[in-house]
């Protein structure tokens, strides 16, 4: 017995200094990683909100965005949470009745009320930006563009949002923000890299935009914007061509046919079979063709297809005018446009035509494109109504001359070969936010993108924890370690009888 108590006394483990030392070690280490852990947890989310209306020619559509409320000026990712799209047309189309174009708003007003939780209401701005229907109904008739801004500001107004006003964009600004919405989505501009040019095809316009190295605002400065974001700076060129949005271009099309006044028009860029009596006010009630209507034309023509895409791109190119050019080199009517570089990416119109017609896959070469337009376009048009029961007969019937015009736009008018087409990419969406001027537009306004990089911390949350636990463990085993002199002995005891 003696022996074994002798053997307790000379463990040093059973001496309550080292047991009091090892307990307030291991307290202290737990203490440490739990303090670290919970003071760097993230705090539970909470949002901040942005309203963007995009009154487009041919309809509005409403965007919620949505960031986290915690990060510094501001610079959380922005995300689209909801979109709405307006019933009924663009609020140009209701010049003669203002009052309509703000009711119009009224529901998708409605459930942005509900979607943005209630205590943020005061602080979501809300903003509305027209495009090209107000550009060309301001070129028109001032007063009625005026009346429908009035109209649509007080509709506005009576919603509990941060209202900031509603205004026309200028072509420069649409083309731009698409650009800067489509790099942010795609993290190109906080990662530095390569950006991806913007093709925006509009119902009244049209926008391309992109970053060139042969560019530097100098030989056109119009077509300049100068960006300076997250540290690096961009000389953008871009340019919106208006009438040169599908609807507009459409119209073109068929004033040109008609300038000789015909009561009957045989349209290569529509289906064979196709037959309609038409108004010619939806040919001739534009800004952009008022000047080519033929004295004495009749109220109504009718419109027959014949199915014939080269004759249909014949047509349509007469709508570009390629001869006088004062730079050193031009896209078309006279515009600038440096060599193209790059990715693209090409969105609205662009992306419905192109993907109604399985060609938004851009690794399709471009002969075979055009191979499998002439088929569509020599469709007869009633096997195309069997074949797209659900499809809104107004798109339908425009897809061979939508196709058309965009494949001509591209390639004769902006100059893509063979060899850059597939850097196009026809895109609806970029994680989940819609490609679009909407998202760029607002994170401008909210000062959102600092123009110097900001500083992030040197470690991610769980970094962080992970390495205060490995050093925690460290420090403990060395501790453990040090008492090494005071371990005993692992010789073998004597047995004891
Ligand atoms: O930019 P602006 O010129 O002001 O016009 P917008 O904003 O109203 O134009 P959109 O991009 O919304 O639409 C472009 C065109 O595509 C048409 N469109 C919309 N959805 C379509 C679909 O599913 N198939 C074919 N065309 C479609 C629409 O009617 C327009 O003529
Ligand atoms: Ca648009």
């Amino acid at each position: 017995m003696s022996a074994q108590r002798e053997m307790k006394e000379k463990n040093p483990w059973h001496t309550p200094v080292t047991i009091i030392f090892t307990v307030i070690g291991v307290i202290a280490i737990v203490a440490l990683v739990t303090v670290a852990v919970l003071q760097n947890r993230p705090l539970p989310q909470k949002y901040k909100y942005g309203i963007v209306l995009d009154a487009g020619s041919s309809h509005t559509a409403l965007y919620i965005y949505e960031w986290p409320a915690e990060k510094d000026n501001n610079t959380g990712r922005v995300e689209q949470t909801h979109s709405c799209k307006v019933k009924g047309p663009g609020i140009s189309s209701y010049a003669s009745v203002p009052r309509k174009a703000g009711e119009s708003l009224s529901e998708c007003m409605q459930e942005a009320r509900q979607r943005v939780p209630e205590k943020r209401h005061s602080e979501t701005p809300l903003y509305l930006g027209a495009t090209a229907g107000m550009r060309l109904l301001n070129l028109e008739n001032s007063l009625a563009s005026d009346k429908v801004f009035q109209a649509v500001e007080e509709a506005l107004q009576k919603f509990p949002f941060s209202f900031q006003g509603a205004r026309i964009l200028s072509g420069q600004e649409e083309g731009a923000f698409g650009w800067v919405t489509v790099n942010y989505l795609d993290d190109r501009l906080k990662q530095s890299l390569e950006t991806r040019g913007a093709l925006d095809l509009g119902g009244a316009s049209t926008q391309i935009s992109f970053v060139s190295d042969d560019f530097d605002g100098s030989e056109s400065p119009d077509n300049g914007v100068a960006f300076r974001l997250y540290g690096n700076d961009y000389n953008l060129y871009t340019h919106s061509f208006l009438c040169y949005g599908k609807d507009q271009a459409l119209r073109m099309t068929l004033a040109k046919q008609t300038q000789s006044g015909p009561v009957s028009i045989s349209d290569p860029c529509f289906n064979p079979g196709y037959i309609e009596t038409k108004n010619y006010s939806i040919v001739y009630d534009s800004p952009c063709v008022s000047n080519m209507k033929p004295q004495g034309a009749p109220a109504t023509f009718t419109h027959t297809g014949k199915g014939n895409f080269s004759q249909c791109q014949e047509v349509v190119k007469r709508n570009f005018n390629f001869k006088q050019c004062k730079y050193s080199q031009c896209s078309f009517n006279g515009v600038f446009q440096p060599r193209l570089q790059g990715p693209f990416g090409a969105f609205s119109a662009y992306y419905f035509v192109m993907n109604f017609l399985n060609l938004a896959d851009t690794s399709i070469p471009l002969e075979a494109v055009t191979e499998k337009l002439s088929r569509y376009c020599a469709t007869p048009w009633n096997q195309i109504k069997q074949q797209h029961p659900g499809v809104k007969l107004k798109y339908l019937a425009e897809y061979c001359f939508s196709g058309t015009y965009i494949i001509t736009l591209l390639t004769e008018g902006y100059n893509f070969t063979s060899q850059n087409y597939p850097n196009i990419k026809f895109i609806k969406k970029i994680k989940g936010s819609d490609a679009g001027w909407t998202l760029g537009y607002m994170l401008n306004l909210t000062n959102m993108i600092p123009a110097e990089a900001p500083d992030s911390p040197p470690l991610p949350h769980a970094g962080y924890v992970s390495i205060v636990t490995v050093i925690a463990i460290l420090l403990f085993v060395l501790f453990i370690l040090s008492l090494r002199p005071l371990w005993p002995r692992c010789s073998k005891q004597p047995q004891i009888i």
